[in-house]
């Protein structure tokens, strides 16, 4: 296999000792190859969020991170574990919401959840009382003993989230978990991973829906056949991809208002959007400083408003056409 070009790093990870490294992994199906190469480290109390178009290999790392599929290549540990090798250590403090949530449907979500937390080895005594407190915590407790057969698609995935809280796991692998759920619902979803966050756990989450990733991730991970080509914060990725992590709109009247904007260090541009309204690209939030220009040309100021530039435009500037056209339901999206 030829050696992967490393990804373009444009913000550091923490110095801290990673909960998940991997270093030179691929996976090849055949001569297929569908990771390459990967380098990826993820600290304690993360949220790390896996973008990139269908197929280019954010499952296949998953697998491979829960030793669900063996490597072809290079190293990986998780929690100081090699899941291939020590699979069990791996599961037993890794929750995993997979993109497809498998249940009984003959059995209730209580007695879905009892069966897992048998097979979790949760002592006998704790069960019942961790089972109701994630039921309530999830906002199922109300149809905990109906037919899972009768849950909808959203209904299965807070089971899911369910199921991976009753481990109380220190990491949470997340595959696609807001992909079903109404916007209300994604918006709860949200918090609960920030929840995660503020509780230490871990959280690595694949998703195409990047205002979601946007909101909730530390750092993004860009890939794209089988390789990791960018990551970093939103900020430094619009940096590096736009040019720019902040636009300014600015609404003000006076003849010399647009020279005095574009005179402002650190300005990188202005467009003229309409009669006394300007859109000023930035490195930093230049606010009070385009604020003192306009009143230092003699100008009037009416409004003064910070954007950070989207994931979504990251996304649609590093991909182009055929990573958004993957994606249709994103095109048009802002920040959330
Ligand atoms: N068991 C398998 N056998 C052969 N090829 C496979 C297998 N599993 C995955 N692949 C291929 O590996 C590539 C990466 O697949 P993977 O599911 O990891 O992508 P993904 O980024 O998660 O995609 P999506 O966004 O659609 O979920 C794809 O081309 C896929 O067809």
């Amino acid at each position: 296999m030829a050696p992967a070009a490393p990804a373009v790093r444009v913000a550091p990870a923490s110095a801290a000792a990673p909960v998940i490294e991997a270093e030179g992994l691929s996976k090849r199906y055949g001569t297929f190859v569908a990771v390459a190469g990967l380098d990826l480290r993820v600290a304690p109390g993360e949220v790390y969020g896996l973008l990139g178009p269908n197929g280019s290999g954010k499952t296949t790392t998953i697998l491979m991170l829960l030793g669900l599929t063996e490597p072809s290549g290079g190293r990986v540990r998780v929690l100081g574990f090699d899941p291939a090798r020590e699979p069990l250590e791996v599961k037993r403090r890794v929750g995993y919401l997979p993109d497809a949530v498998g249940f009984y449907d003959d059995l209730s979500a209580r007695e879905n959840l009892r069966y897992s937390a048998r097979l979790m080895g949760l002592p006998r005594a704790e069960r019942e009382g961790r089972i109701e407190a994630v039921l309530t915590r999830m906002g199922l407790a109300e149809v905990a003993d109906k037919r899972v057969g009768a849950f909808s698609r959203g209904m299965r995935q807070r089971l899911g989230l369910a199921e991976v809280l009753l481990k109380a796991p220190q990491v949470a692998v997340l595959d696609e978990p807001t992909a079903s759920l109404d916007p209300s619902s994604a918006d709860e979803f949200l918090d609960l991973i920030r929840s995660l966050k503020a509780e230490g756990i871990t959280v690595l989450l694949s998703s195409h829906l990047l205002h979601q990733v946007q909101a909730v991730c530390d750092r993004v991970g860009l890939f794209r056949a089988g390789r990791l080509e960018l990551e970093g914060t939103v900020e430094a990725l619009s940096q590096r991809v736009l040019g720019s992590a902040y636009h300014i709109e600015v609404e003000a009247h006076g003849e010399a208002v647009e020279a005095a904007l574009r005179g402002v260090p650190g300005v990188l541009g202005v467009e003229r959007r309409g009669a006394g309204r300007y859109r000023a690209a930035a490195r930093t939030d230049l606010r009070p400083q385009l604020a003192a220009a306009v009143a230092g040309c003699g100008g009037a100021l009416y409004g003064l408003q910070l954007e950070a530039r989207s994931l979504d435009e990251v996304y649609a500037h590093h991909f182009g056409r055929a990573g958004r056209a993957a994606h249709p339901e994103e095109v048009g999206r802002g920040v959330a």
